[in-house]
């Protein structure tokens, strides 16, 4: 199928050379086009230009994108998107004054999606999931990581691990796998972690391994879940299967888990809501990414990463949703590069940056999505009319996209 974009008003993240990564001052480009079109064929972007010069291409099926923006679609590098159920509850409980450390403490939080998730069918998990699935491909997410990590048994976690698989393989978005077994100590171990431990390294990683069923490894490496020298044992055993680490780190305490993350080469460190100069300077010069997730600050009330502090370090930042059932019920990448300008003082650049050709990155896509490149998988999000790019982060509430392609063809 061909389909010639013609018309658009700018067409931000041309690349000819697309780079894998942009770091500090690099992220503050945007490179435009402006009254530009694409040509799509079988799936993957053939080519690009300005309307003066529109080449041999005339007379494909056409979209008029007159006035209208395209851009690569989003590249949402952390969620948690196959889980079961809610947590409207706990919701309420932290309006009333509970913290989310308190709320799992008193058994809520993480072990509660686990205890739901285990009572839910697998069948039914896949349609729960897909639902938001869909949901976030219209709001123009073109390539996704999905995590384990409610499952907490050896059955559940594979459960989840195949749902995301099928979910992949039924629907036109990109998806890499994440097993993050290690997301929270179940009540049956309660008083046993390091049993815990020994199941997700001697029986959970060996079956994930032989079904192929993980791209990335994870751990929720803070204070009350996995301690560092615990991280430090998971991520050297998943070693051994080839699983590497994306890991989950300060989000509320720093407690070392960056250098852990990078001495085992991760290719992202996410949350980082609380950062010292140290864990900043760990992350100088190497190949880890820094994963951001605003939506995440805002839902919980707590400090955003310093996201300006990070790139002005001259480091690499991008930007995900973290969509979870307990710290982010919103798989909005709009809200997301919104949200990092408006409370992380990321400008319109950085931000489309951060949530496209880093986003990329951090999922290990760099070679196939994230900008407007020959070669590369035809993901596209087309705005309504908007008066500049800048528009999308400045009317934060607004849905602004006009329609979405993925692979090439549209989605409804
Ligand atoms: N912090 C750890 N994991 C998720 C939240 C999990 C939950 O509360 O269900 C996160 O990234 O925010
Ligand atoms: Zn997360």
């Amino acid at each position: 199928m061909k389909l010639l974009l013609t018309n658009i008003k700018e067409l931000l993240q041309v690349r000819e050379i697309a780079p894998t990564k942009l770091c500090g001052a690099q992220m503050k480009e945007l490179p435009i086009l402006k009254n530009a079109w694409v040509f799509i064929h079988k799936g993957v972007i053939k080519d690009f230009g300005t309307m003066d010069n529109i080449g041999p291409y005339k007379g494909f099926k056409t979209l008029n994108c007159s006035g209208k923006t395209v851009l690569p679609a989003w590249c949402d590098s952390h969620s948690h998107l196959v889980y079961a159920g809610n947590r409207e509850q706990e919701f309420v409980d932290r309006i009333n004054g509970l913290s989310y450390q308190e709320i799992a403490e008193n058994g809520g939080g993480i072990v509660n999606s686990a205890k739901k998730l285990q009572e839910t069918s697998e069948k039914d998990l896949f349609e729960q999931s897909a639902k938001r699935l869909k949901e976030v491909m219209r709001l123009g997410t073109g390539a996704l990581e999905i995590k384990s990590g409610y499952g907490l048994t050896t059955e559940a976690e594979l459960k989840m691990l195949r749902v995301a698989k099928k979910l992949a393989s039924k629907y036109p978005i990109t998806i890499k796998t994440t097993f993050l077994g290690a997301h929270a100590v179940p009540p049956e171990f309660k008083n046993n972690k390091e049993g815990y431990v020994d199941l997700i390294c001697n029986e959970m990683l060996p079956k994930i391994s032989e079904q192929k069923l993980a791209d990335y490894m994870d751990v929720f490496c803070e204070e009350g879940y996995f301690s560092v020298s615990d991280m430090d044992r998971i991520l050297s055993e998943g070693k051994k299967y080839k699983l590497i680490p994306k890991v989950h780190v300060n989000q509320f305490n720093s407690i070392g888990g960056i250098a852990t993350a990078v001495k085992h080469k991760a290719l992202s460190v996410d949350h980082l809501e609380v950062l010292t100069d140290e864990d900043l300077e760990a992350l100088k010069n190497t190949e880890t990414m820094p994963v951001a997730l605003p939506s995440c600050s805002y839902f919980l009330s707590i400090p955003y990463t310093p996201g300006r502090k990070i790139i002005d370090a001259g480091l690499p930042l991008a930007l995900a949703t973290d969509y979870n059932p307990g710290s982010t019920p919103s798989g909005n990448m709009n809200f997301v590069v919104a949200t990092a300008c408006i409370k992380m003082r990321l400008t319109p650049e950085e931000a489309i940056n951060a949530a496209t050709i880093n986003g990329a990155y951090a999922m290990g896509l760099s070679e196939t999505h994230g900008s407007i490149t020959k070669g590369k998988i035809a993901n596209l999000i087309v705005t309504k009319k908007i008066p500049s790019y800048g528009y999308l982060p400045y009317a934060f509430g607004s849905n602004l996209i006009d329609c979405v392609i993925l692979n090439g063809q549209e989605i409804k």
